[in-house]
């Protein structure tokens, strides 16, 4: 696959821009070549964004950009197993995992598809207000123009749904910066898109770097909202770049998984292993700090330690995979750093902590210290610390000391006790017998702290955007 960016439709390429190979974060194989784009391109595609808004999509019923979603999503669940590889060559991620990524990216697009014929607005009791009688009053949702998305590597295909659809469902008008890491997935989504219907420059995409594209993309006085997935450090500086503009950011997080003295251990093992280990720990929600009541520390290490020393580890093609390569060498050198470091201030390593390239083998570690980078970081990587407590005040109060707030798990099997820890964690979302890695894509999702600004969720981006206008009426 050799692609440029999409503006207005045609793919735009050659002309002096850089060429750059995508390759197999597993074995190094050129899987696509990709040419970056310019400043000028991001330039011709918000003005074509824009055009395309004011002249097409707001004139486009709402029926008809739910049709057009339909047909996408038909259309990307026939291609399923193509893209499906595309991730697996691109990302490096097991076919397993790959295929779920893509079964999820077919509902967002579904619950795109019917939440662009919700309704977009609400009746506001006028007479509640004294001078309210003889009113009429109602709230309407209008889209609010040019939304800048941008993407990260990890669910390629998914997390760009997540701005895509919505952004269309919303009657929005887009420019994608995706991760430059995986380019590809994007691209032929992009493709998908405008087979299945999207007017030609309702959505653009422009290739390369953050650093080269994202400043004059965020800071355009035509872009009404800016929507980020990626890195805690990036997102925040991209806030103090967009100004006045809306918003969101989907961060990272170093989650807490609570295990009570009552929880069904197996349950919670096995939700933990998956949790903790897919896609080698690369997702924002990944298991990271595991925290279990005393009495059940070591008969829940028994039963985990030797699942996770058995994870398969190896080619992301094989349908055997569990756990394949990290992104990048560095990314993988970082997560050794961290462990050794770990080790060398006292922590126990109980399985794994060994690095082959970009391979992190599953760790368990465990006699940390909350300073460590491990426990009080974001780890992004197949790794997970499991920390022993005794009481439900010492594990809350553990829990939430940290920067971050995306996502918990608790696991007990007392109804009340869920409840109150679920009111008390300082979390954008509490599964309660269910890990933290755990999303469905119709939830309201994002993180409170460091992790985030605003909510994801299909009904939910659509909402963040679209503004609201009151429009009264007194009767004469
Ligand atoms: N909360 C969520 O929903 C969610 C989902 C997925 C990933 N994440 C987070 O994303 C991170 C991993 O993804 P990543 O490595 O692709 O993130 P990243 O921040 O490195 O990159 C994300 C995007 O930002 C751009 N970018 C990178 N550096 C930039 C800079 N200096 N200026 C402007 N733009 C820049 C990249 O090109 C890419 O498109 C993790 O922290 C993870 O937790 C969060
Ligand atoms: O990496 C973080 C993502 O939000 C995980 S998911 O794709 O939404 O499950």
């Amino acid at each position: 696959m050799h692609i440029g960016s999409l503006i207005n439709g045609i793919e735009v390429r050659g002309e002096g821009r850089e060429e750059h190979e995508i390759r197999s974060p597993y074995n190094g194989e050129v899987v696509g070549v990709v040419e970056y784009g310019t400043r000028e391109d991001i330039e011709q595609a918000v003005q074509t964004a824009y055009r395309v808004f004011h002249e097409t999509m707001k004139k486009m019923p709402a029926y008809r950009r739910s049709e057009i979603l339909r047909k996408a999503a038909d259309s990307l669940e026939a291609q399923a197993e193509d893209f499906a590889r595309l991730l697996m060559a691109e990302a490096g991620k097991p076919i397993r995992d790959a295929r779920g990524e893509v079964g999820r990216a077919i509902q967002v697009i579904r619950f795109a598809s019917e939440e662009a014929k919700a309704n977009d607005g609400e009746l506001i009791k006028m007479d509640s207000a004294i001078g309210g009688e003889n009113r009429i009053g109602f709230a309407k949702r209008y889209p609010v123009g040019v939304v800048a998305a941008i993407t990260p590597f990890n669910f390629p295909l998914n997390l760009v749904l997540h701005k895509l659809a919505t952004a269309f469902a919303a009657g929005c008008t887009v420019v994608l910066k995706p991760a430059e890491k995986t380019p590809l997935s994007a691209m032929k989504l992009a493709r998908l898109l405008e087979e299945a219907g999207y007017p030609k420059g309702a959505l653009n995409v422009v290739n390369g770097t953050g650093v080269d594209l994202v400043e004059p993309l965020v800071t355009h006085p035509l872009v009404k909202k800016v929507t980020f997935t990626g890195s805690g450090p990036v997102g925040w500086k991209i806030k103090e770049m967009a100004g006045p503009r809306k918003v969101t950011l989907e961060l990272g997080s170093n989650s807490p998984n609570l295990i009570f003295n009552d929880a069904n251990l197996d349950i919670a093992v096995e939700s933990i292993l998956k949790g903790g280990f897919t896609f080698a720990g690369q997702a924002c929600i990944s298991v990271q700090r595991v925290y279990v009541q005393k009495d059940v520390y070591q008969p829940l290490l028994d039963r985990l330690v030797p699942k996770v020393a058995s994870l398969r580890i190896g080619d992301p093609a094989l349908e055997s995979t569990d756990i394949g390569p990290m992104i990048t060498e560095q990314a993988a050198i970082r997560a050794e750093e961290w462990i050794r470091e770990a080790a060398s201030e006292g922590a126990t390593i109980l399985v794994g902590g060994e690095r082959n390239g970009n391979i992190v083998s599953p760790t368990i570690i465990t006699d940390t210290k909350h300073h460590m980078k491990v426990v009080c970081q974001e780890v992004f990587a197949p790794l997970i610390t499991v920390i022993p407590f005794e009481t439900e005040e010492e594990v809350i109060a553990a829990a939430n000391d940290s920067d971050y707030g995306l996502q918990a798990g608790v696991f007990t099997s007392d109804i009340n006790r869920a409840f109150r820890i679920a009111e008390l964690l300082e979390t954008g979302g509490v599964w309660i017998n269910e890990v933290s890695t755990v999303r469905t894509d119709h939830i309201p999702y994002g993180g409170v702290k460091l992790s985030g600004l605003g909510k994801e969720g299909v009904k939910y981006a659509i909402e963040d955007m679209t503004e609201t206008k009151f429009i009264g009426v007194r009767l004469l």
